[in-house]
């Protein structure tokens, strides 16, 4: 294996991960293509553990033992060299607890190649959301830590990393377990970085439907507040053992959210609550999860609490009572039974007006690769 150096700045550094060192240097392994056809068994089917929107990934067996989730990049989401390796540059340093760890990556030729951290318990999608298809039992302890290192590992992209990171991409497919069921937030590498200064960058949605906050999806707006919908609408799933849309429910049920807002306004939210836990479960803290689910997807983004409030509600540091719950952004409430979204939903300009306020922090606006992915004239398939 190569091991080359790369000059990094200054980053700082938090309590619970780090950014970089104090040295200013920083190695990004780079791996042979021979290494990882090698570790992979020729990438072959055997070890491959899962597709992406990026591409395949592979279980590989690296060569100084350990195992890696070896992540081969689609033609489509191949960045020339000099963007790739600035991107993994700034991936590799951070470390967090909450934060799958990437080891570093191959450009060999044509080859795109990212050498992820091996985490043994798939993801929240396939284990707690995936419909008995695993064995892992998830108790209201382990759920409530998995809440607890997700908010974390987020909050630690928000709040502690120079410039911060939106991840854009927050669901329960990409929230890995290891051994401990320890929550490790992945794919945050293919978020892009946004400095501080800056305004606006424009890339595309990576989103998936159910978890994206209105602004999102209807003007493609990413900002910070939109992962903590994200958030939201992933806290209430784990809580509630349920996907945030269910099309076998009646209907008036099948979305999460709209359930979960119903039940609030009837004081009746521990009723959300997964029935598998059999009542083995701290109410009063299960319903207050719930509540900072509803508080994060609130539909005005200046309403949404930080990720650093968050963790501090959820573990009992702050109070959620004092906070006025409204109705959550639901986007099925913007369209027509059609499931079109009516002009008068729409600003101007083609942009949704809805009645949030408009974000204070800077965001980014890519309405037209949004479009170009989903018609946002008809959602009603995609959600
Ligand atoms: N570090 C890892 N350790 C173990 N398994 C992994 C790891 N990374 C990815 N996987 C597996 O590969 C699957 C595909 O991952 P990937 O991140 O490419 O796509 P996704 O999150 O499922 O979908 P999308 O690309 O739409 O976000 C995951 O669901 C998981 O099962």
């Amino acid at each position: 294996m190569t091991c080359f150096p790369f000059l990094f700045g200054k980053r700082a550094k938090s309590p619970t991960g780090s950014v970089g060192n104090d040295e200013g240097m920083h190695n990004v392994r780079l791996y042979t293509y021979k290494e990882l056809k090698v570790a992979t068994e020729d990438f072959s089917l055997a070890n491959k553990i899962g597709e992406g929107g990026f591409g395949s990934v592979y279980k590989g067996r690296l060569r100084n033992g350990k195992l890696a989730a070896i992540k081969v990049l689609s033609a489509q989401s191949r960045q020339g060299l000099k963007e790739f390796l600035a991107e993994t540059k700034v991936i590799s340093v951070i470390e967090h607890e909450n934060l799958v760890q990437l080891y570093g990556c191959c450009v060999e030729n044509n080859h795109r190649i990212l050498v992820y951290n091996y985490l043994e318990n798939n993801s929240l999608a396939q284990t707690l959301l995936g419909r008995g298809s695993s064995s892992l039992q998830f108790d209201w302890q382990s759920r409530s830590r998995i809440c607890i290192g997700i908010a974390r590992g987020l909050a630690f992209l928000h709040e502690d990393v120079q410039p911060y990171i939106i991840h854009r991409d927050i669901k329960a497919s990409n929230i890995l377990l290891d051994r401990d069921l320890t929550p490790k937030i992945s794919d945050f590498g293919l978020a892009r970085l946004v400095p501080a200064n800056m305004s606006h960058i424009s890339t595309g949605v990576a989103g998936t439907i159910g978890y994206l906050a209105p602004e999102y999806a209807i003007r493609g707006q990413v900002t910070r507040k939109s992962d903590i919908y994200s958030f939201g609408v992933l806290l209430v799933e784990i809580v509630s053992g349920r996907c945030n849309k269910n099309t076998k429910l009646p209907i008036g049920e099948q979305y999460l959210l709209e359930t979960a807002w119903n039940l609030y306004e009837r004081g009746e939210l521990v009723l959300l609550v997964d029935m598998s836990l059999n009542g083995d479960f701290d109410a009063e803290e299960a319903c207050k999860y719930i509540k900072i689910g509803l508080l994060c997807t609130q539909d005005s983004p200046k309403l949404r609490p930080s990720m650093s409030t968050v963790v501090k509600m959820l573990m009992g540091e702050m109070s959620v009572e004092d906070r006025k719950i409204t109705k959550p952004g639901l986007l099925s409430d913007l369209m027509d039974p059609r499931g079109k979204i009516p002009e008068k939903n729409k600003g101007s300009d083609g942009l949704f007006l809805g009645n949030s306020t408009t974000s204070s922090e800077p965001s980014t606006v890519t309405t037209a690769t949004f479009t170009a992915q989903y018609d946002t004239n008809n959602l009603s398939s995609a959600l």
